[in-house]
């Protein structure tokens, strides 16, 4: 297996490791009666496998939280740190694992805590509820932002590794989240407007669009470099948004799936947060700012024919 699983782990056995998963207060997956675990079918040569998880509502228990993923789309991260907030150890880890971390970090402020943010460019969608499509191999990376323990971080990334999410540590995250946010302000909006797979961002009829999209992003990184980590170049956000489509390339991505499925998308916290950040700079992000105006007319489109 190319990811060491729960399952699989020495000592204790799996029902010992279950990741607890909790659910935001009524969610309807709460009465599911598959609640225990989460299928994950691999598509080509991706494993499957079945992750055993303990899933309940947030409100069920008052039980003290050490660490805590966060893995909810970015719009619904602020919520659900307000509702675990109370139970939140002092010296707690909180780990951000959402697209749009550059901009939730400056958003979720819980005093006492450590941040720890990751990124991942796995493509993945969902079947139905707990029963996942592992649809494009990509990389998972966690790195520091602030102060925290040596020992705590590195217990943290074991406790990522042993619920089988790898522990790449990244020693400039900042620098990795640039390049993410990247990604996702080329391939997600671009695909959800266009409604195909990311594999079309790579046409040569993208490529003008795709072009602007990184210089804009790249020119407020570069602006926003004095807030730490080092700042990846144009060439270096092209590449990688380029690697991510190909790695993904029948992937629907995120925003799309969004899209489709009537919710609301995350485009505030990625085309958007560029947008924003380039009027506070004086920098120009006028295809950011089109694409986010675009994409929100396609949501009020899609919601009101849901
Ligand atoms: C990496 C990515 C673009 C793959 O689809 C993903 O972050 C997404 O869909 O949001």
């Amino acid at each position: 297996a190319r990811l060491a699983r729960g399952a699989a782990l020495p000592g204790g056995g799996p029902e010992a490791r279950a990741t607890r998963l909790l659910l935001r207060p009524g969610s309807p997956k709460a009465s599911s009666s598959a609640k225990s675990e989460i299928r994950v079918t691999g598509v080509g040569d991706i494993d499957s496998f079945v992750q055993r998880v303990q899933a309940e509502e947030v409100s069920a228990s008052n039980a003290p939280i050490e660490r805590l993923l966060l893995v909810t789309k970015a719009q619904a991260a602020e919520a659900a740190m307000r509702q675990v907030a109370p139970r939140l150890q002092p010296g707690a880890v909180v780990v951000l694992l959402c697209n749009g971390a550059l901009a939730l970090q400056e958003q979720i402020g819980v005093g006492g805590i450590h941040v720890v943010l990751g990124l991942t460019t796995h493509g993945a969608w969902s079947k139905a509820d707990f029963d996942v499509v592992h649809a494009g191999w990509g990389d998972t990376r966690f790195g520091k932002v602030g102060p925290i323990p040596e020992s705590l971080y590195q217990s943290t990334l074991q406790h990522l590794e042993t619920a089988g999410l790898g522990a790449t540590d990244d020693s400039d995250i900042r620098r990795s989240l640039w390049l993410k946010l990247a990604a996702n302000a080329v391939i997600n909006p671009m695909t959800a407007l266009s409604e195909k797979p990311n594999g079309f961002i790579l046409d040569s009829a993208a490529q003008s669009q795709v072009q602007k999209v990184c210089q804009e992003v790249a020119d407020v990184a570069k602006a926003m470099q004095d807030e730490g980590g080092s700042c990846p170049s144009l060439q270096d956000m092209l590449g990688f948004v380029r690697k991510t489509a190909s790695q993904t390339a029948d992937n629907m991505s995120s925003m799309l799936q969004d899209i489709r499925a009537g919710r609301s998308t995350e485009i505030d916290f990625i085309n958007g947060w560029v947008a924003a950040k380039a009027l506070q700079y004086g920098i120009e992000a006028s295809e950011n700012a089109r694409l986010v105006a675009m994409v929100k007319q396609k949501e009020r489109m899609q919601s009101s024919h849901q």
